[in-house]
C-alpha cells in the first residue's frame, strides 16, 4: 500500500510546473486531463446519449472542451456551455476551446434538465474566491435537476484545500481528480458534493513537494510502527495504561475507554477510581484493574511508579478546578497521554494556561481529541483568549484549526468527526475517511481515547497512534453497522487488528 499525499491548490501548481519544466507541455496535461474525464463519462453514459458539458474561464474549462470533443468523437450528443466565448480565453483553454471547434452556448442557456449526463467543468483548484450571479444559478439549476453529475478535478465551488462551499458548489455522483486527491475531496462538505472520487495519472508527481505533508490516513501511515508482539514477551512488555474514572454516576465513560485500551493491545489497563466509586467500577471490570486515587496528589504519588506508562484522562471528570489540576498531575508525570473531553473544556477560555502545561519540555506524547466543539471552546473561550487562540479558533478550514491548536499547544490533534483530521506539532496531518455514521454514538470517543492510549503504552510513537486508533476505531464501526453502541468498537477490534496483522 502506498501513501496517498493530499495536494493543495499550490502545490498542485508547483507539481504541474515541475512536470511542464521537465518537457511535458502544459496542453499535454489538459489532453490527457480531459481524455481520463471522458473516459470516466463513458462509463457513467455507456450508450451514447446527450451530455452537457458545463466549462469556465480557466484550464477546468479546458479540460471540460477536450473531453467534450471526446465525447462527441465517440458519438454522445454533447451541448458546451461556457462562462466565456472561446475568443476569450487564454493559453491552454484557449487551445482546448480551439479543438472543440463547435457552437458554445452561454451559461444562461445550459439546461441540465435535458441531459443524460452533465460534465462540470466550471472551476477546479483555481477557485479563488466565492462564486457569485450567473454561476450561482447555474450550479442551482445542475442541483435541482437530478441528472448525473461528473466532476472534472473538484466539484465547482467546493474549495480544493478545505473542502467548504464558496457560495455555491456543484454535487457530483463521480468526480475524476488528476495525479493525487485534494484535501477538498476529504473534508466536508467537499466530500459529499465529490460523490465517488476517481484518481487519474496524467504523468504529474505528488512527490517531493514543499508545504504541509497531508495523507489520506491509511495503515500505509503507521502499520510499519504498529507495536508487534514478542513471542518470548509478557504482559509487562506491552505497557501499563491508567484510564481516569469519574465519581459516583459517571464511571462508564472511564470503562469504555479502558476496554479500548486493552483490546488495542495494552498489557495492562487500570482504572483510577475515587473510593467512593470503587464499588461501582468493580462491579463491571474484570481483566481491567483498579486503583484508588482520592486526589491528585495521590495521583501524582502513584505515577513514581514508571510502570505505568499511558494515561487517558477526560471524559465524565467534571469541568473544573479539580479536574485542571487531574490534568496538571498526568502532564507533569511525562507519560504518554490523552487528553478528551472534560479535560480541555476545563481549560476553556485558558488556553494560554494549558498550552503552557503542554508545551512544557517533556519526552512523551499527548494527544488531544477534541471534537469541533471542544477545540472551540478550549481556544475561544468564553473568558480572556490570547488573539493567537482565537485565530485558530476561528480558521475556516477544519485542517488548519487542526494544525494550529497541534502547534499552539505542542500535542499531537485529533480533531474528530465525520473527516476526523489527526495533525502533528510540525504540521503534518492525515485525514480519515472510513469512519460511518454509526460512530456517532454515546461513549464512541471515550474508547477511542482508550484506544490511543492503548497503543501508546505499546511503545507507538503519539502520531502513528492516534491515526491508527481513529482508522482501527472507524473501521471497527463500520464493519458492525447499524445498531453499533459503544460497547462493540473494542469487541470489533479483534477482527480489524487480525485483518491488519496478518
Ligand atoms: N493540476 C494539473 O496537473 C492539471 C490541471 N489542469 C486543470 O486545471 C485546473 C486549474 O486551472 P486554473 O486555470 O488554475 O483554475 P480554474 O480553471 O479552476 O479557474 C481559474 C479561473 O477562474 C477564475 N476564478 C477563480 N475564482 C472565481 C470565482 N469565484 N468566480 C469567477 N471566476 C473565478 C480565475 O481568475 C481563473 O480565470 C485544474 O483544476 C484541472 O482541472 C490541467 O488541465 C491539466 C493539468
Ligand atoms: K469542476
Amino acid at each position: 500500500m502506498r501513501m496517498q499525499p493530499l495536494l493543495n491548490s499550490r502545490q498542485m501548481r508547483e507539481a504541474d510546473r515541475r512536470t511542464i519544466e521537465n518537457g511535458t507541455p502544459g496542453f499535454t496535461l489538459m489532453l490527457r486531463a480531459g481524455e481520463a474525464a471522458a473516459d470516466a463519462a463513458c462509463r457513467m453514459l455507456p450508450q451514447a446519449g446527450r451530455v452537457l458539458v458545463l466549462c469556465g474561464p480557466g484550464n477546468n474549462g479546458g479540460d471540460g472542451f477536450v473531453a467534450a470533443r471526446i465525447l462527441a468523437d465517440r458519438g454522445h450528443r454533447v451541448t458546451v456551455a461556457a462562462m466565456k466565448p472561446v475568443a476569450d480565453l487564454s493559453g491552454d483553454a484557449a487551445e482546448a476551446g480551439h479543438l472543440w471547434g463547435e457552437a458554445v452556448c452561454p451559461l444562461a442557456a445550459a439546461d441540465p434538465a435535458g441531459a443524460d449526463l452533465v460534465v462540470d467543468a466550471l472551476f477546479g483548484t483555481g477557485l479563488a474566491r466565492d462564486l457569485q450571479g450567473e454561476v450561482v444559478e447555474a450550479i442551482a439549476r445542475v442541483n435541482g435537476a437530478g441528472r448525473p453529475v461528473l466532476a472534472i478535478d473538484v466539484p465547482s465551488g467546493i474549495d480544493a484545500d478545505t473542502g467548504l462551499v464558496r457560495g455555491a458548489a456543484v454535487k457530483a455522483e463521480r468526480t475524476v481528480t488528476f495525479a493525487c486527491r485534494k484535501p477538498g475531496h476529504l473534508l466536508y462538505p467537499g466530500r459529499a458534493h465529490a460523490g465517488a472520487v476517481e484518481v487519474a495519472d496524467i504523468g504529474v508527481s505528488c512527490m517531493g513537494l514543499d508545504g504541509p505533508a497531508v495523507h489520506a490516513n491509511g495503515p500505509e501511515i503507521w502499520l510499519p510502527a504498529f507495536p508487534r508482539i514478542d513471542p518470548a514477551g509478557h504482559k509487562y512488555d506491552r505497557g501499563h495504561a491508567l484510564v481516569l474514572s469519574g465519581g459516583p454516576g459517571h464511571t462508564g465513560a472511564a470503562r469504555l475507554a479502558a476496554r479500548g485500551a486493552l483490546r488495542a493491545g495494552a498489557g495492562l489497563v487500570s482504572v483510577v477510581t475515587s473510593a467512593r466509586a470503587l464499588a461501582v467500577n468493580a462491579a463491571h471490570l474484570t481483566a481491567i484493574m483498579m486503583r484508588v486515587c482520592d486526589d491528585p496528589d495521590e495521583f501524582s504519588d502513584l505515577l513514581t511508579d514508571d510502570r505505568f506508562n499511558a494515561l487517558a484522562l477526560g471524559p465524565a471528570l467534571g469541568v473544573g478546578e479539580a479536574t485542571r489540576r487531574w490534568v496538571e498531575a498526568a502532564l507533569e508525570a511525562d507519560r504518554a497521554t490523552v487528553l478528551d473531553a472534560d479535560a480541555l473544556t476545563s481549560f476553556s477560555g485558558m488556553a494560554e494556561g494549558f498550552a503552557a502545561l503542554a508545551r512544557a519540555p517533556r519526552e512523551h506524547p499527548v494527544v488531544l481529541t477534541p471534537h469541533e466543539g471542544e477545540l472551540r471552546r478550549l481556544l475561544a473561550g468564553p473568558g480572556e483568549v490570547s488573539a493567537e487562540a482565537r485565530e485558530i479558533a476561528g480558521r475556516p478550514s477544519k485542517l488548519d484549526r487542526a494544525v494550529g491548536l497541534a502547534a499552539f499547544a505542542n500535542a499531537i490533534v485529533v480533531l474528530k468527526g465525520a473527516d476526523t483530521v489527526v495533525a502533528s506539532p510540525e504540521g503534518s496531518a492525515v485525514i480519515n475517511e472510513n469512519g460511518s455514521p454509526y460512530l456517532g454514538t454515546a461513549g464512541s470517543g471515550d474508547v477511542l481515547g482508550g484506544i490511543v492510549a492503548g497503543l501508546m503504552a505499546q511503545g507507538m510513537p503519539g502520531f502513528e497512534a492516534a491515526a491508527c486508533a481513529v482508522w482501527m476505531h472507524a473501521e471497527a464501526g463500520a464493519r458492525f453497522g447499524p445498531g453499533l453502541i459503544a460497547e462493540d468498537i473494542p469487541e470489533g477490534l479483534p477482527a480489524v487488528l487480525r485483518d491488519l496483522l496478518g
